[in-house]
C-alpha cells in the first residue's frame, strides 16, 4: 500500500487534486474534513495534511509520497527523495524592506532584525553571505513587522507582489524560488514500482500540457514543404485518404507555445482542415 500526502486546504489543494485526476489517480472520496481518501488504484490511498507538515510526514514514513512546496521542504530540512517539479504554486521568498528604507542589499542588514515565517531558510541565506542578523520568527502577517518596530526587514512569500505594495514594502533580493514538488520517502522509493508508476503518470500529464496534437489534410505535392514546417519529434505521421489520392492526412505533435506561428506557416504551405487538439498524457 502506498500513501500519498496531499495538502488538505489552502491554495495548493485544488491544483493538486486536479493534477492527480488528470494523471488517472482521482481523489475519490472525502473533502477537506476527511483524513483519508481512496483512488481508482486499490494499492494507493490519500492522506490529507497541512502543506507545511507534508515534508516531515514523508521523511518519517507516515506517508510514502507527498506533494508540497519546495520552500516548506527546505525550511523543515526534511531528508526526502525529490521526484519531480510539478510547475505550479510558484512563489519567491523575498527579502523586503519598507519602501522609504535606504537599505538596498542583504549585506547592509548586518546586526539588524529580519522577521519571517521561514527562519531556517532565512538564517542560511544570510549565513551564506556572511551577514549576521537576528531572525524574528512570526507565524503570519509578517508584512506589518517593520512598521511596528519589530523588525528592520522581512523574508516573506511573494507571488504577484500585491501584498508587498499594499504594505508599503519593496523587494531588495530574492532569497529562494519555490514551486510544488512530488517527493517520496527515501527508503520506500528504492525498488518500488508503484512510486515509479505514480511519478510517470504525473510526469506524462506535465509533458502533455506543453504539447498539442495537430491534424490536417495536405495536397500530396505540398507534403515536403509541410514536413519542413513540422519539426516533429518522430516526424509527422502521413496517411492516405481513401477517397482522394491527391490528399494526405498528416498528424504531428508540436509545442503548445509555437502553435500560433506553426498553424499560419502550415496554411501558407498548403495544409487544409487543420485541427489543434489537447493531449491528456504523453509517455516517451
Ligand atoms: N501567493 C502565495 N502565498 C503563499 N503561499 C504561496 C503563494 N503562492 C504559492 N505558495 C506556496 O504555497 C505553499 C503554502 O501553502 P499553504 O496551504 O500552507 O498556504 P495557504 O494557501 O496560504 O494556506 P493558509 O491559509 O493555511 O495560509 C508554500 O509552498 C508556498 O510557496
Ligand atoms: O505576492 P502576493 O500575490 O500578494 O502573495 C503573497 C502573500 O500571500 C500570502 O498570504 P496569504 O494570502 O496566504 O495569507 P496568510 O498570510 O494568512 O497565509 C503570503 O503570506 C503573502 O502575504
Ligand atoms: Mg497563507
Amino acid at each position: 500500500m502506498i500513501r500519498i500526502a496531499i495538502p488538505n486546504k489552502g491554495r495548493l489543494h485544488d491544483p493538486t487534486v486536479s493534477l492527480l485526476k488528470e494523471a488517472g489517480l482521482p481523489v475519490l472520496e472525502g473533502g477537506t474534513r476527511k483524513l483519508f481518501a481512496k483512488t481508482t488504484d486499490p494499492e494507493i490511498t490519500y492522506l490529507f495534511a497541512r502543506a507545511a507538515d507534508i515534508p516531515e510526514y514523508v521523511q518519517d514514513g507516515a506517508a510514502d509520497v507527498g506533494i508540497t512546496g519546495l520552500d516548506l521542504i527546505h525550511e523543515t530540512e526534511s531528508d526526502v527523495e525529490i521526484l519531480l517539479d510539478l510547475k505550479f504554486g510558484g512563489a519567491n521568498l523575498v527579502l523586503a524592506v519598507p519602501e522609504d528604507s535606504p537599505i538596498t542589499s542583504a549585506k547592509e542588514l548586518e546586526g539588524m532584525r529580519v522577521a519571517t515565517e521561514f527562519p531556517n531558510i532565512t538564517a542560511k541565506y544570510f549565513e551564506n553571505q556572511g551577514v549576521k542578523i537576528e531572525v524574528i520568527k512570526v507565524s503570519g502577517a509578517c508584512e506589518m513587522t517593520p512598521h511596528v518596530g519589530i523588525a528592520d526587514a522581512i523574508v516573506d512569500i511573494s507571488s504577484s507582489g500585491t501584498t508587498l505594495v499594499t504594505n508599503h514594502l519593496k523587494m531588495i533580493e530574492k532569497a529562494f524560488t519555490s514551486s510544488v514538488y512530488l517527493i517520496a520517502n527515501k527508503k520506500t522509493t528504492e525498488n518500488n514500482d508503484k512510486i515509479g508508476q505514480i511519478r510517470t503518470a504525473v510526469e506524462s500529464v506535465l509533458r502533455a500540457k506543453g504539447k498539442r496534437y495537430l491534424m490536417m489534410n495536405v495536397p500530396a505535392d505540398s507534403l515536403e514543404i509541410v514536413k519542413k514546417v513540422l519539426p516533429g519529434m518522430a516526424g509527422p505521421t502521413v496517411m492516405k485518404v481513401e477517397s482522394d489520392d491527391s490528399i494526405l492526412a498528416v498528424h504531428a505533435v508540436v509545442d503548445a507555445g509555437s502553435i500560433f506561428a506553426t498553424v499560419d506557416e502550415l496554411k501558407k504551405a498548403g495544409a487544409k482542415d487543420i485541427l489543434v487538439v489537447p493531449i491528456e498524457r504523453m509517455m516517451p
